[in-house]
């Protein structure tokens, strides 16, 4: 139970008050009072100097001396004490005052206690009602004046495309049911902090017309035990009720992180609990009701495989940080209502801001508003944006990328290049679908994607040429930079190339020198190992990036038209590659 802190402070001053009067009636009863053995009591009695005695049922009891005095002994608790006293001339009274100021201080105890349970409980269900408003507020975000379209996000064309799909799905169900198409349940969108994933689920809502329902996963780390499971029931109930409707719940990681070891570990208990209410409604509804639930999260990497199982978030969508055009494309968007000066070149901008997500460019537009409204100046003007962008990088951590230098910039531009032009010159059946130096989620650097054909088999042809794509990354910043110049960025590429290199001539047996042998099987069965499979592999690895350079070097126009395009550009897409190729 979560206690507020005014409950904590209200529950210090009941228990104190309480402990007070119990202490209070026992301390002032007893100090005025002489003690006395029950053994001295019984002389005084037979020596006839006692008075009167108040009889009680507490543990001690009080009487009079003949002089006046008072004093205090311990209760016999014996039967027929009574009558002895009173045979031996002793005042005996039934003292009912006593009974009843022992009883204060228990009463004060009882209506301290309950007081404070009320409080407590008062509390605990403002804290439920609250956080129960919370949820009904969540409607709230489904605002018609604010209703946001695929128009509203610049950029990110390969999400929206996807997107769109979706849309139509919600749209029509009918039309897919009818095939017995399934209709997909969870849609995951996945990318860095701020780069438009809440506003496509938003879009996605706003295109379809129908409600938008957010929750984030971090809302429900801290609830009473037991609310964060409702709240997802309540929430699906509520969707349920209204039909169509998206259902978005951004970080979702916070919910759904990779257990590690036994399940009770990584992750808190309330948040498994809720997820489990999440997979459990996520699986109750119909296909055909158009309910969608989208999710977004940072960390695809860190999320529990529970999530992204067949029937659940199973389509996964990177939302990426923009190349230049996009870029160019968000800050227009975001200075559409702005009054710009005629000096603000946006291309410029944008060529500038490499590694910026939307909301960073959203906030370099703000942020140059604001500097022109404290100047009461009648335009936004260059200064205005180089100053914000000046104070935005400022502001940020210096391993943020956006700061990153031109010269690692152009490290990037050729290692790329050369995975790309490697694939497409080592064999005529791979397509090289993009390349970047924007980093993708997945890793550092850029990206160079290329699709090799669609076969069961693997030849060995099929891996040397892979072998050599990976290489190409490091060929190409030896050839273009020289020996001393090249980087750790191809640590990742070696490993590949390794594990490549070793699976064929240890697993595969498809080097006439190491022969057919299994070298799983002989690492496994203790016999002795030589080390000729390493010298091996590092032998063919030598020889294959030989050959990979001698590529680079045969094709070193491209290599260098490639990477100034990727400078120029950030990324370039299938047509372009080819156009490039092809002059
Ligand atoms: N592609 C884009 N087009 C237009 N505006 C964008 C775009 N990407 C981000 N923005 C701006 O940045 C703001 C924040 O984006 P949003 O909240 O959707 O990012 P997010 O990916 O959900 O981020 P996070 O991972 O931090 O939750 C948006 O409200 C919008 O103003
Ligand atoms: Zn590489």
């Amino acid at each position: 139970m979560k206690i507020t802190g005014r409950t904590k402070l209200i529950i210090i001053i009941f228990v104190f008050i309480s402990l007070f009067s119990t202490v209070y009636f026992y301390i002032s009863e007893n100090s005025k009072y002489i003690e006395m053995s029950y053994k001295t009591f019984l002389n005084h009695v037979e020596e006839g100097l006692i008075e009167e005695i108040k009889l009680s049922n507490k543990s001690k009891f009080i009487g009079k001396f003949k002089n006046g005095n008072e004093f205090i002994i311990d209760n016999p608790r014996k039967e027929g004490f009574k009558e002895y006293l009173l045979l031996h001339d002793v005042k005996v009274i039934e003292e009912e005052i006593s009974v009843l100021s022992q009883g204060i201080g228990i009463l004060g105890s009882i209506l301290g206690i309950g007081f404070l349970a009320y409080v407590v409980s008062k509390n605990g269900s403002k804290q439920i009602e609250k956080e129960m408003a919370y949820m009904l507020e969540m409607n709230t975000e489904n605002n018609l004046s604010e209703i946001v379209t695929f128009d509203d996000v610049a950029g990110n064309e390969e999400a929206k495309e996807s997107l769109r799909e979706l849309v139509d799905f919600i749209k029509n169900p009918g039309k897919y049911t009818k095939y017995g198409a399934r209709l997909p349940r969870g849609i995951l969108l996945y990318g860095p902090p701020g780069t438009g994933k809440t506003l496509l689920a938003k879009a996605v809502a706003g295109e379809a017309k129908v409600p938008f329902y957010a929750v984030s996963g971090s809302d429900f780390i801290q609830v009473y035990a037991g609310l964060g499971a409702s709240r997802i029931r309540e929430l699906f109930k509520k969707a349920k009720e209204h039909g169509k409707s998206v259902i978005f719940i951004d970080e979702i990681d916070a919910l759904g992180k990779k257990r590690k070891g036994t399940s009770s570990h990584g992750g808190s208990e309330e948040g498994d609990r809720t997820l489990n209410a999440l997979l459990t409604e996520m699986s109750g509804f119909k296909e055909n009701e158009g309910i969608i639930v989208m999710a977004a999260t940072n960390r695809l990497d860190t999320l529990d495989e529970a999530l992204l199982r067949p029937g659940r978030f199973d389509r996964q969508i990177e939302v990426g940080l923009p190349d230049v055009n996009a870029r160019f494309a968000i800050l227009k968007l975001h200075s559409r209502n702005k009054p710009l000066s005629k000096d603000v070149d946006l291309q410029k901008v944008a060529l500038e801001t490499i590694y910026f997500s939307g909301a960073k460019l959203e906030n370099l537009m703000n942020e140059s508003a604001m500097i022109a409204a404290k100047r009461r100046d009648k335009y936004i003007t260059k200064e205005h944006i180089n100053k914000a962008y000046y104070n935005i990088l400022v502001g940020e951590e210096k391993k943020d990328r956006s700061s990153i230098s031109l010269a690692d910039k152009k490290i990037t531009a050729f290692h790329e290049a050369g995975h790309a032009l490697v694939a497409k010159k080592v064999s005529t059946t791979n397509r090289v679908t993009k390349v970047s130096i924007i980093p993708s989620t997945k890793g550092m650097g850029g990206f160079s994607l290329n699709l090799p054909p669609d076969r069961m088999y693997r030849t060995k042809k099929d891996i040397i040429t892979n072998i050599k794509i990976a290489l190409g990354g490091r060929a190409a910043e030896e050839l273009i930079f020289g020996k001393e110049n090249i980087t750790t960025g191809a640590a990742s590429d070696l490993q590949k190339a390794t594990e490549m290199t070793i699976s064929m001539i240890g697993s595969y047996g498809m080097d006439d020198e190491m022969g057919l042998v299994n070298y799983d099987v002989v690492l496994n069965s203790n016999l002795n190992m030589d080390v000729s499979l390493m010298e091996r592999t590092k032998e063919i690895l030598d020889n294959l990036y030989e050959e990979t350079k001698r590529v680079l070097e045969e094709n070193i126009y491209y290599l260098e038209k490639i990477a100034n395009e990727l400078l120029e550009k950030e990324s370039l897409e299938e047509e372009e590659i080819e156009k490039i190729l092809a002059s």
